[in-house]
């Protein structure tokens, strides 16, 4: 028993198109202003490689590790920080960067984290959001894809730390 690739969700071409976008997006809504990304690791590692060469301008960049899955396809309910900030983001702007959003767990308990920091806005990037998981409420800023509730990998997506080094998006099947 385990876990194959399936069939691609989302190809190369569509993502490149839609991370193109959606740096656009930010940059036009924050005009001239500088922001401070701050990038979900391990998952985002990709996606915000190709973000950030998109967003051009006063852009800092810094990293937080959050882990709730291991090797598992449903989260743990269980948010460990394995990593923190370490610039500083009182009163500036904020944009969390992350992969995925599933059951919203992850993006809540940081959400809370940051804001004891004062920032002067926080907003919220995902390339995939999955909203039929959602335990909490909780809703992105840019949002790439609306995804199925389907356990997906690559582009920087894993399961069980494996197929982050797939260039495309895909479901995974139960053998
Ligand atoms: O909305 P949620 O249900 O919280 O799920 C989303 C989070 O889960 C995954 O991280 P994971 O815990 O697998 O760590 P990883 O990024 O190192 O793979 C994913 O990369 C997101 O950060
Ligand atoms: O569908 C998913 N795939 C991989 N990791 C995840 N973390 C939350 N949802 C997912
Ligand atoms: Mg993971």
């Amino acid at each position: 028993m385990g876990f194959v690739t399936d069939s691609i969700l989302i190809n190369e071409e569509q993502l490149k198109g839609k991370v193109k976008e959606i740096g656009l997006q930010i940059r036009h809504d924050f005009q001239d202003e500088p922001i401070v990304l701050i990038v979900v690791l391990k998952g985002a590692f990709v996606f915000a490689s190709d973000l950030i060469r998109v967003i051009d301008g006063k852009v800092t960049i810094d990293f937080v590790v959050a882990s709730s899955y291991g090797n598992q396809t449903e989260t743990t309910g269980k948010v460990r920080l394995l990593k923190d900030i370490e610039v500083n983001i009182t009163d500036e702007n904020v944009v969390i960067v992350e992969d995925i959003i599933d059951s919203g767990l992850t993006l809540s308990f940081l959400k809370e984290h940051f804001q004891l920091h004062k920032p002067k806005s926080m907003k919220v990037c995902t390339l995939l959001d999955k909203p039929d998981r959602r335990k909490v409420d909780l809703k992105a800023d840019y949002a790439g894809f609306v995804i199925p509730d389907q356990f997906i990998v690559g582009y920087g997506i894993d399961y069980a730390e494996r197929y982050r080094n797939l260039p495309y998006i895909a479901t995974v099947k139960e053998v």
